[in-house]
């Protein structure tokens, strides 16, 4: 009676175990099959590959890096299939422009370009479940709808008073840390400056950010600082099963800053309401939270679900405000420090735009006063905001077909025109590789050049620059984000000399043919939610000597 159990039993478990290797060998190795890829593993993928590339060189590095070691030892194909599963969905890196832009723009099968990959939510503790960035169809277009006053030029020049305000206490750690000749982090006091302006600009509230002294900043801020840290160590969205006290921690501080924001939006929805009964004059209709608030189904009542959504997008914009806009500004300045030809360029547009007054004071009051002459002619600025953002791109957009739906992707005719299936795959558009392209760029592609957008031939396609992406998924704070930058340095970029200290050091004066200080080590990303220099970007900070 037992044979036949036990012989029963292992024919059970060998066609068992049959079906599951034939499957697995087909997800590993015939499923994507058409799609460029390096050998893969039949237990882990690509993953081995990755931990493997991952530990030859710097270890925190940002992935972005890796992945694009392994396209060169691909031989640098336009797309590529990177198979990260079981730690995450089957991935189609984007490599070039012609295909980022199939990815982002709107389509017959995607009329609002595809959809956001599910990945996203590794964001939820800090943005929400219903955050505009992940919402799609018709809920996104109602948010995109509602906020966009917010974001509108003719608004956003109405913040400049209060974004002008809010360097003062910038400038202030400035003068203390050239006085002291301390090394510090900028991206201490750049980021707690852009939260204290989105905060304004969101929610019309102080969120007292710019204290150095953590405990003496607003509950918000030091939550969200927080909250931020947990993702330092997670380079890869690590999946909850893999880092769960990680994951209970981010829903906890997410929960308490969730219950904050709340608290605020109430209390200025109340404001408004008791505003708009009024018959003042002096409405707060300045915040983009209370310019949403005209809606007219908000108009009439907060509901919890309103609640709910707004205290998202509140979320959503304090992150988004504060956070690519650091990255890009440290390495707006570090790139400045290292060119001297570029520094002067900008300190002699500067002269020339608001004369040779470099006191803070005195340039606020130049820049609110004639604010409509002065910015069009920050040309230079332009470029060098523009070059950064090119070579350093701190973001990215991360889409998915839904499996099933026949989304296709069409390579260039330069690189042998062929359609590619890619539905069911996290489909990443690494702006890393694809805005240094030498086909767009040239030789110097990997150069930071701002001098490259200033030619009046410089034969780049828009599609090719993509920061802060294309298609109705683009920022929506890109203006704001430009004013910012233009604002800070056009305040900083006279008056101060910055150094840069340990990675990034130059070794002499000599510079290269490109006019930029040699270095002894390279600054680089890694990896804290988007793309950050890895040490803060250490610069000691002095008074320049007057020109
Ligand atoms: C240099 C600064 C910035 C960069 C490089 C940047 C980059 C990006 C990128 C790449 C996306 C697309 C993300 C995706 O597809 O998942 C995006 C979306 C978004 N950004 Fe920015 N951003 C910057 C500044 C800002 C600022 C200052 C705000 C102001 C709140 C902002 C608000 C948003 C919002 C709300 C979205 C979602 C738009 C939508 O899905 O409709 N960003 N940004």
């Amino acid at each position: 009676m037992l044979i036949p159990v036990l012989f029963a039993a292992a024919t059970f478990l060998s066609s068992y175990l049959y079906t599951k290797v034939t499957k697995l060998r087909y997800l590993r190795f015939a499923q994507y099959e058409h799609i460029p890829q390096l050998p893969t593993s039949l237990l882990w993928g690509h993953l081995k590959t990755l931990g493997e590339l991952t530990k030859r060189g710097t270890n925190d590095r940002h992935p972005d890096k890796i992945f694009e070691e392994m396209w060169e030892a691909k031989g640098k194909p336009p797309i590529m299939f990177v198979d990260l599963r079981p730690v995450s969905a089957p991935m189609l890196l984007v490599t070039t422009h012609e295909v980022a832009e199939q990815v982002s723009r709107p389509s017959k099968l995607f009329p609002l370009s595809p959809t956001k990959s599910p990945t996203w939510t590794h964001m939820a503790p800090i943005i929400g479940m219903t955050s505009i960035l992940a919402k799609e169809g018709h809920e996104w277009k109602d948010l995109r709808r509602r906020y966009t006053p917010g974001f509108t030029s003719r608004h956003l020049w109405t913040l400049l008073p209060l974004i002008l305000e809010k360097t003062k206490p910038f400038i202030q750690h400035l003068d203390h840390f050239a006085a002291t000749n301390q090394v510090f982090p900028i991206e201490t006091i750049i980021s707690n400056l852009t939260f204290d302006i989105i905060g304004a600009a969101v929610l019309y509230v102080d969120l007292n950010a710019q204290h150095l002294d953590r405990s003496q900043q607003g509950e918000v801020i030091r939550l969200l600082w927080e909250l931020l840290r947990t993702y330092a160590d997670d380079k890869n969205n690590l999946p909850w099963w893999l880092i769960p006290r990680v994951h209970y921690k981010r829903r906890r501080l997410g929960k308490r800053i969730d219950t904050l924001v709340r608290a605020l939006v109430c209390q200025k929805y109340a404001e408004a309401k008791s505003q708009r009964s009024s018959s003042s004059t002096t409405k707060d209709i300045s915040s983009i939270v209370a310019l949403s608030f005209q809606d007219s189904d908000t108009e009439t009542l907060l509901t919890p679900s309103k609640l709910t959504e707004t205290s998202d997008q509140v979320r959503t914009f304090l992150f988004a405000g504060h956070d690519s806009l650091t990255s890009s500004l440290q390495w707006a300045f570090y790139e400045l420090s290292r060119t001297p030809r570029a520094l002067q360029a900008v300190r002699k547009e500067l002269d020339s735009v608001l004369g040779p007054e470099t006191d803070p004071a005195a340039i606020c009051a130049r820049l609110l006063s004639h604010s409509e002459d002065i910015f069009p002619k920050m040309k230079y600025i332009n470029a060098v905001i523009k070059e950064t953002l090119r070579l350093h791109p701190p973001a990215s957009t991360v889409r998915m077909a839904a499996p099933g739906s026949g989304f296709t992707l069409r390579t260039s005719a330069t690189d042998g025109q062929k359609d590619y299936l890619v539905d069911g795959l996290i489909l990443y558009s690494c702006q890393s590789i694809i805005q240094r392209d030498p086909a767009v760029y040239g030789d110097n592609a990997d150069k930071w050049v701002p001098e490259r957008w200033l030619e009046k031939n410089a034969d780049i396609p828009a599609a090719a620059w993509r920061p802060f992406e294309r298609g109705p998924r683009n920022c929506m704070g890109q203006e704001l984000a430009n004013l910012e930058s233009r604002v800070i340095i056009a305040i900083v970029a006279r008056k101060y000399e910055f150094v840069k200290v340990g990675l990034g050091e130059s070794v002499s004066n000599d510079v290269d043919e490109y006019g930029q200080f040699k270095v002894r080590e390279e600054l680089y990303n890694t990896r804290r939610v988007t793309a950050k220099p890895v040490d803060g970007t250490l610069m000691p900070v002095k008074l320049a000597s007057p020109s």
